[in-house]
């Protein structure tokens, strides 16, 4: 049996990307979301019957683009259960990826491709005691993974609003009676409590999320006077199901009675001296939380991280929460100390105390009187500086090189290393007695990949300080480049990110990042593309890019690879650079590589 396509739909055919699908209205039927080249529209099926999927003019579901055969697919509804098969398409038809042998049976939310248009089926439940958009929450919890994945495979928009009624209870059915009737069936919706609920909107662009978001909470507001609402957005935002949930629970939490918030409400600014720390995950933020109640006391501080996951700027906190603010912070590197001077750089020397100390020298330690010492990469101390760090630790007294009397020393010591100490200590190469003063308190940084969710804030943040920095007008980072950036590990963590923001805003001459002006190991194309064009106009003088670029650029590059060949040794790596040690742990963090690859 055939079915004559609805008109109206008959004539569905490609959108523009900015404009709304059409989309079935409240209480139709299942239907097929068309995505095809940047853009997507929407075909309400039958309940009963089979609509031809093609480039014919009578095709029902009619499609354009060229690599879809006249007629490609049939697809079948029959008591509300829907299959396809191919009609011998030239290009194939497959469902998930998998390639279609025979009739195949569908259920809802299966992606159907037919040539290189993508086809996601919506379908209805055949149920109609709860209504089809408002599920259970492990059902929604599924259903948003899915829609999530959907969306950064396809680089179609997805979002998470949270709705929080305030003190008003909401019941399932109220919430249906309220929200269903202004859901479209791809959207789902969930209760999260008595007096909250959850919904997965898709294939909105960002403006048009933002106004469903709105009409939503609007009409919930009858209902909830003092409901208010976050919204989440994928990629924008970030690229996994419960980051986003919880993106958008925390900036529902955060938006006023009756109002809309979105991530920027969320991410909290956190002034420490001269800068700033941006910090959004649920971890950092009970992380920083620990710092603020650690900070008071005069306790050593243990810091761990990979590098640069913000260890010194923990450490900073550490320091601005304490009295001792109005004081020095000195942030010492143990590792790129010159080895045969650790000693007189730590604690200072007397005059005469070697040969070449001429005259006497206050140490850094000594300098710091009054503030705060961050010791960064201290399991890179030997054995015997250990021993007079930890006699410093314990009497609050130091002794300069060549000296014999003791001089008092008020510090708070904060350290840092990404080794694990405790199996240092097991290997001989640290003291035990100064890993238990030093371990008393301890904070994990964990590393960017695992709090994603900052990783758009941090990126859209360090690109427009750039852009500020350079006097250049302000870039935007588009869906494709923040999927990229979201889906890269960063071993050399948010220093990493921040130098790479620098490099887009150095090198991109357009208004928004696209993924081509990316670096190669974030997906961009492996020979840069030329920022200036390749051919000048005639008469005019040639174009170059500054060379101190294209040297760092060659630089980091060839540090890339020695740091490969070496298996991670840094030192070695060094050596086969024929580069001094220190000026390459030195570039190093300058370029953002991390000794090892992430775990
Ligand atoms: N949450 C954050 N918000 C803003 N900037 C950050 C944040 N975390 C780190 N940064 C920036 O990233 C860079 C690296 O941070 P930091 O120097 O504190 O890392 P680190 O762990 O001490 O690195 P290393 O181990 O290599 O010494 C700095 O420029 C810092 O300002």
């Amino acid at each position: 049996m055939r079915l004559p396509g609805h008109p109206d739909d008959n004539a569905t055919v490609s959108l523009p990307a900015t404009t709304p699908s059409p989309g079935p209205s409240p209480g139709e039927s299942s239907y097929l979301l068309v995505i095809e080249g940047g853009s997507s529209s929407t075909f309400r099926l039958p309940t009963e019957g089979e609509v031809v999927i093609g480039r014919a003019q009578d095709a029902e579901v009619r499609i354009q683009d060229g690599s879809v055969s006249r007629r490609h697919a049939l697809l079948s509804v029959s008591s509300g259960e829907g299959a396809i098969a191919d009609l011998g398409s030239h290009n194939g038809t497959r469902v998930n990826g998998q390639s279609l042998a025979g009739a195949t049976p569908l259920v809802s939310g299966d992606v159907i491709s037919v040539g290189e248009v993508i086809l996601v089926l919506h379908q209805k439940r055949a149920d109609t005691a709860a209504p089809s958009s408002v599920l259970s929450l492990p059902g929604f919890r599924q259903r948003l993974a899915e829609d999530v994945a959907r969306a950064l495979r396809y680089q179609r928009p997805s979002g998470v609003l949270f709705l929080d009624g305030a003190d008003t209870v909401l019941d399932p059915p109220v919430i249906a009676a309220a929200l269903e009737a202004h859901l479209r069936p791809l959207d789902a919706c969930a209760c999260w409590s008595a007096s909250q609920c959850v919904l997965s909107l898709n294939d909105l662009e960002p403006d048009e999320m933002e106004e469903v978001s709105r009409r939503l909470l609007d009409h919930l507001l009858p209902l909830a006077p003092r409901a208010r609402a976050g919204l989440a957005r994928c990629p924008a935002d970030g690229s996994d199901a419960d980051a986003l949930l919880s993106l958008a629970r925390r900036a529902a939490s955060a938006a006023l009675p009756g109002a809309l918030a979105t991530e920027a409400q969320v991410v909290e600014h956190k002034r420490l001296g001269e800068h700033v720390a941006l910090i959004a995950d649920p971890a950092m933020l009970r992380l920083h939380a620990l710092l603020e109640q650690l900070a008071p006391s005069t306790l050593p501080v243990l810091i761990h991280g990979e590098t640069g996951t913000g260890k010194e700027l923990a450490a900073a906190a550490l320091h601005q929460g304490s009295p001792r603010r109005g004081q020095r912070l000195l942030a010492i590197n143990c590792a790129a100390l010159p080895e045969a001077l650790v000693e007189s750089e730590l604690f200072g020397h007397e005059r005469g105390a070697f040969s070449g100390a001429v005259t006497a020298k206050v140490g850094l330690l000594e300098s710091a009187q009054g503030g705060t010492v961050f010791l960064d990469e201290v399991a890179e101390l030997s054995l015997s500086t250990q021993a007079r760090l930890l006699r410093v630790l314990e009497t609050r007294r130091l002794t300069r090189l060549g000296e014999v009397h003791e001089r008092p020393v008020d510090l708070r010591l904060v350290a840092a290393t990404h080794r694990e100490l405790s199996a240092e200590v097991q290997a001989g190469r640290f003291r035990q007695d100064l890993y238990f003063r030093l371990n008393a308190a301890v904070v994990h940084l964990p590393p960017l990949r695992h709090r994603r969710v900052e990783i758009p804030i941090l990126a859209r943040a360090f690109l427009q300080a750039a852009c500020e920095q350079l006097g250049r007008a302000p870039l935007l980072l588009s869906d494709r480049v923040m999927a990229c950036l979201l889906a890269f590990d960063w071993p050399g963590n948010v220093r990493e990110l921040k130098n790479d923001m620098a490099f887009l805003a150095a090198t991109v001459r357009d208004a928004s990042v696209e993924p081509w002006h990316l670096p190669s190991k974030l997906g961009g194309p492996r020979t840069p593309v030329p920022v200036d064009p390749p051919v000048a106009p005639v008469g005019a003088p040639p174009r170059f890019r500054p060379i101190e670029e294209e040297l760092r650029e060659l630089e980091r590059a060839r540090m890339v690879e020695a740091l490969e060949a070496s298996g991670g040794v840094q030192t070695h790596a060094a050596e086969l650079l024929a580069m001094p040690r220190r000026t390459f742990f030195t570039k190093m963090k300058q370029y953002g590589l991390s000794p090892r690859p992430p775990r």
